[in-house]
């Protein structure tokens, strides 16, 4: 019986979730290239892998890898997802603490933990003003990942996101949002994100330029961001929380192909 996995994705963003709960899961990072692979394997933005909590509170650890195998401490439309699947109220434990959950008709809100502002925890490679940096005069926080956040139209995340994914400012890489800010309530957000490339979604994004916009003074604390294929309500809290709401949507289960699975072992000597 080969290994068993859900699919879901969040406003387009879309995840294959294995479940380890039971089973251990040993994922080497090309297995985890080949499962997000869209031709050869089943197709995501990100894996998404559920354990035992090891922290009180929790109910289950989560973990995010992007297609390239690099981790990400956060993904905002995958702890949607995941806490749909779990139903009820989980807390989920991840790289950025543990995020509560809820649903209420059909959306399922995640408090996705406080940004961090400082250049060393997002982390740059050098002291700046983090609302403020030397690039495109863009905006950067880390909600567990490193973002940043550009004020300028959406149509440049093709082009330059990939050029300053990977600019020597941001030591581990960075997701490259571009918000365009509609009304003091509202920005259209497209993001590059890291390790993925352009996705139609991303929630650490949303709450990364919310939080971004509003201390520049472009939003207010509460912000409707939208996406591609539909919205994020996101409010960073007076006690600094970030609280993202929005929709989960599973797809299928599926089980992955013995021979599948063997194909990508390493050679036999
Ligand atoms: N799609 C995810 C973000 C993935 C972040 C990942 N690309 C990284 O390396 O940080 C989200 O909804 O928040």
């Amino acid at each position: 019986m080969g290994m068993s996995f859900t699919k879901m994705h969040g406003l387009g963003n879309d995840f294959v979730i294995l479940d380890g709960r039971r089973t251990p899961l040993t994922l080497p990072s090309t297995l985890i290239s080949r499962l997000c692979n869209r031709q050869r394997g089943i197709g995501c933005d990100q894996l998404v892998t559920l354990s035992p909590p090891t922290r009180a509170g929790a109910d289950v650890l989560v973990r995010f890898f992007n297609p390239d195998g690099s981790e990400a401490g956060a993904c905002g439309n995958a702890s949607r997802c995941v806490a749909a699947l779990l139903g009820g109220n989980p807390t989920l434990q991840t790289q950025n603490g543990l995020l509560p959950t809820s649903q209420t008709d059909g959306l399922v809100s995640v408090l996705m933990g406080k940004p961090h502002l400082d250049w060393q925890s997002i982390p740059l490679a050098n002291a700046c003003d983090t609302a403020h940096l030397p690039l495109y005069d863009g905006a950067a926080c880390s909600m567990g990942n490193p973002h940043l956040t550009l004020f300028r139209s959406i149509e440049d995340a093709a082009t330059l996101g990939p050029v300053l994914e990977t600019d020597p400012l941001f030591p581990e890489r960075a997701n490259i949002g571009f918000a365009d800010i509609q009304s003091p309530t509202h920005l259209r957000l497209r993001v590059w994100e890291r390790g993925a490339g352009l996705t139609l979604a991303c929630g650490s994004g949303a709450c990364a330029a919310v939080v971004n916009a509003a201390r520049r003074g472009l939003v207010e604390r509460t912000c409707l961001v939208s996406m591609e294929c539909g919205s994020l309500t996101i409010t960073w809290q007076d006690d600094d929380y970030v609280l993202m709401t929005g929709p989960a949507q599973h797809v299928f289960t599926g089980t992955l192909d013995e021979t599948w699975l063997a194909e990508g072992q390493a050679p036999a000597l």
